[in-house]
């Protein structure tokens, strides 16, 4: 692949999907000499990440700069890693990943960690992200079609190791600046554990330390599961190095292209709520979030039947946090009468449509009691494509529900993300192609209501210019490839101006919160 020719999945549909997660233990004396088992916290760390990620798993061991073993395979971490396998594998130091394929096919090549041995080299690479350009390998010959972009950028190290680079510290950081897109990475040589982001720092990564080892994971929760206190988060564009001396920062690009830029979706979707970025909590900003769009877009007071129920639900897992937000501030009634089928893994997550729309009609099951007869404002955190609306909105009205509105804590999608998120054109979303009213009429909802950009910055609390909005705003941090035909002048419609409800209504029912609202 040429420099600058953009890394597009091999099926040729330019779909890029979600984010991985990534972790890596390195144990320090004296938990070295007693060899506690740095595979299994890798394990552990990877099963609190199983969100970014279920198509597959893996971790890979090394010791005095070999290789130790590795375990991997496809599926979610309980079915692509057996526990006695994990176990048995020795070492001082691991990576891990779970994945959902943003770039090539789901084949076993792609199964990371990927690992290479180059003379007496040995590595392992775990990414997260996706590369939009990188430089072509000299000699891809073991890059079959449907190769993903982190087999790409092994190569390209096995290529620098090859040529001679002074050590696998002096390969990457040599190769690093070559690449733009997303990424962050956590690799070994069986010596040293590195953790980087790229230079905009579009992906999370944390350090912890505890029970004698550095840890690195891609939220703050996973360090928890793998015995280890949170550090602080790697900072972009930096490349941190632990050895059994300690860790060492290093900063391989330059300095000009280095600024915080990180996912927006990583606050409203992405990651746990029960862990922080930006030293901020992700629940309390999901929470704040639902709670401005209360005021935003409030549920329209209806004049001719004021006794009805009413009743304010979120679409679980992600959207809890901002529909308890909503509740509070409005002060009306809340409830979860869907409750989460726990077999199902997220459907945005899914790597076809079919396969989405499956999971999102059996994701739920329905109290009816709750909802019937009642009018209902539905949080959802995000609308992308309205699969997960579109299903729910038909389980309520089968159950009776009088009324349903749909409220959003996020603004609309309207442009794809190229940067390691399962959009990859305008035709799949929802409000890229239609107009307000149209979106509304399809899902069949009574109402439908979005949260302005600023005012969910607002809620996350951190400078606006600390994120990519590319999907929001059209404005990425990095140059990405447009899919011909499909530029997103050509499609947009014009920006949602205030609640676009079938019932016009200019007094709403929200009455004075009655519930406290969480402090940070
Ligand atoms: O409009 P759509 O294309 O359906 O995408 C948006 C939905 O997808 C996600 O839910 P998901 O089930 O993936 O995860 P969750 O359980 O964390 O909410 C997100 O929380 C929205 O509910
Ligand atoms: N979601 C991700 O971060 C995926 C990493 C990498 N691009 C792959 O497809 O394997
Ligand atoms: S385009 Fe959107 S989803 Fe993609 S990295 Fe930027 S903010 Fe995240
Ligand atoms: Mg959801």
């Amino acid at each position: 692949m040429p420099s600058g020719q953009g890394l597009v999945p091999s099926d040729g549909h330019a779909r890029p999907r979600d984010a991985c997660g990534v972790v890596g233990v390195l144990a320090t004396a004296p938990a070295r000499a007693a060899d506690t088992g740095v595979a299994a916290r890798a394990y552990q760390g990877l099963a609190a990440l199983q969100h970014r990620g279920d198509q597959s798993a893996g971790i890979a061991a090394g010791a005095a700069g070999r290789r130790t073993g590795r375990v991997a395979g496809p599926g979610p971490v309980r079915e692509a890693l057996a526990r006695a396998d994990v176990d048995a594998l020795r070492g001082d130091v691991a990576v891990g990943h779970v994945r959902y394929a943003t770039a090539g096919g789901l084949g076993t090549a792609n199964i990371q960690p990927i690992e290479r041995q180059v003379g007496g080299v040995w590595f392992a690479l775990a990414h997260n992200g996706n590369l939009v350009a990188a430089p072509q390998p000299a000699d891809g010959s073991d890059l079959e079609p449907g190769a993903s972009d982190s087999l790409t950028v092994a190569t390209l190290l096995a290529e620098a190791l090859a040529g001679g680079a002074s050590s696998f510290e002096q390969a990457l950081c040599d190769l690093l600046p070559k690449l733009t897109g997303a990424y962050s990475f956590v690799l070994t040589d069986g010596r040293s554990l590195y953790g980087l982001r790229d230079p905009k720092g579009l992906r999370p990564l944390c350090l912890g330390r505890g029970g004698d080892a550095w840890v690195f994971a891609s939220e703050t929760p996973a360090l928890m599961e793998m015995d280890a206190d949170f550090v602080r988060e790697v900072e972009p564009g930096e490349l941190v190095v632990a050895d059994a001396s300690g860790i060492r920062s290093v900063r391989p690009f330059p300095p000009e292209s280095v600024e915080h830029r990180l996912c927006l979706f990583e606050f409203v979707y992405f990651s746990r709520p029960d862990g922080d970025l930006y030293d901020r909590s992700v629940y309390l900003t999901r929470w704040r979030a639902g709670a401005a769009l209360a005021v935003h877009a409030p549920l329209p007071l209806d004049e001719t039947r004021p006794e009805r129920e009413v009743l304010v639900l979120p679409l679980p897992d992600s959207a809890i946090p901002a529909a308890e937000g909503y509740a509070a501030r409005s002060g009306l009634p809340y409830g979860e009468p869907l409750v989460r089928n726990r077999e199902h893994g997220r459907s945005f997550l899914a790597a076809a449509q079919g396969e989405r729309e499956r999971r999102a009609a059996s994701k739920f099951r329905l109290i009816p009691e709750l909802v019937r007869g009642k009018r209902l404002v539905v949080v959802d955190d995000s609308l992308v494509r309205g699969t997960t609306t579109r299903a729910v909105t038909a389980q309520l009205r089968a159950a009776g529900a009088a009324e349903v509105h749909l409220r959003i804590a996020s603004p609309p999608w309207r442009w794809p993300c190229p940067l390691g998120i399962d959009v990859g054109s305008h035709g799949e979303l929802a409000a890229a192609t239609s107009t307000l009213s149209a979106i509304r009429d399809e899902l069949g909802v009574d109402s439908l209501n979005y949260l302005p950009l600023d005012q969910l910055l607002d809620a996350v609390g951190a400078p606006a210019g600390q994120f990519c909005t590319g999907c929001l705003t059209g404005d990425y941090p990095v140059r990405v490839p447009t899919v011909p035909g499909q530029r997103p002048d050509d499609v947009l419609v014009p920006a949602p101006a205030g609640c676009v409800s079938r019932t016009v209504a200019h007094r709403t029912a929200n009455h004075r919160s009655i519930r406290k609202e969480p402090q940070r």
